[in-house]
């Protein structure tokens, strides 16, 4: 089992986020998980990655219970989050920005920096290489000098996967990679998705683009109240009675 999560839960004063749910990332495959706004998909990413602590419940990575590791721990065993694009640096250049992902496999410390230790200047060219390779992967080489203010949405969202990539996950967490994009965009992300998956990383994302995940996804979990409604491959979620009438309204297809 890869990345498995019992009976998670997780409670903000009288309101139950994420209620007593199961569920297992398969390893290489696209996991997603959807559900209406408030299901608490956020607050399960946030559970698995360490940013909050679950009220009850486990989750075990490679057999490992990682469920009271904080968040940079986490990181360090390879799972990737990847935060909204307001998190990059408007003002640092795009190359500047994914180098600082890869500092965190890094071992120097403030002493190493402040009298530009070997192993500084060392890890200071690794983390260059990383960033520049990690760049051609998300197709991002000729804007490497460009300062993140100027370039468009889309590629803000490909410098947010880049500076995952750099951490160089096992896993990736992908918090609606699509939001605020444009169709034709969302079709060149979720072919960078995909390139991710055959790579070998494991990809979770949450999405509210329906018809985006029942054709990217391998595995779907539907999240209703906090409370797991159904899971499955895309065919058995378009057809399951629940999910249609807890989220897709009546049409499996919206
Ligand atoms: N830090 C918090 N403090 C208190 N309540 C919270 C907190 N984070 C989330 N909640 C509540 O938990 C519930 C689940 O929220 P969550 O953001 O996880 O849902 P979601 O499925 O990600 O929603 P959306 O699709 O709108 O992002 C909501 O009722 C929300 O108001």
């Amino acid at each position: 089992m890869y990345l498995v999560v019992e009976k998670l839960s997780k409670q903000f004063g009288g309101i139950l986020a994420v209620q007593n749910v199961d569920f297992t990332i398969e390893k290489g495959k696209i996991n997603a998980i959807i559900g209406p706004n408030g299901a608490g998909k956020s607050t399960f990413f946030n559970l698995i990655s360490g940013v909050y602590k679950p009220t009850s419940g486990r989750i075990l990575f490679k057999g490992k219970d990682i469920t009271r590791l904080p968040a940079n721990k986490i990181a360090e065993l390879g799972v990737a989050r990847t935060f909204q694009t307001t998190h990059l640096f408007e003002n640092s250049s795009v190359f500047e920005n994914v180098v600082v992902g890869h500092r965190l496999r890094t071992k120097s410390n403030l002493f190493d920096a402040i009298f530009r230790t070997k192993r500084e200047i060392m890890e200071e060219e690794q983390a260059k290489e990383k960033a520049l390779e990690v760049l051609q992967f998300v197709g991002l080489t000729r804007l490497a000098d460009r300062k993140v203010a100027n370039i468009s949405q889309e590629e803000k969202k490909r410098v947010a996967f880049a500076l995952a990539l750099a951490t160089e996950p096992e896993i990736v967490f992908l918090d609606e990679p699509t939001a605020g994009i444009n169709p034709d965009e969302t079709e060149g992300l979720s072919e960078l998705i995909i390139k991710m998956a055959r790579q070998g990383i494991t990809i979770c994302l949450i999405e509210h683009k329906i018809k985006m995940i029942m054709s990217l996804a391998d595995k779907i979990m539907v999240l209703n109240y906090g409370e797991k409604i159904a899971e499955g491959t895309p065919e058995e979620i378009n057809r399951n009675e629940k999910v249609i009438k807890a989220y897709l309204g009546g049409s499996a297809s919206a």
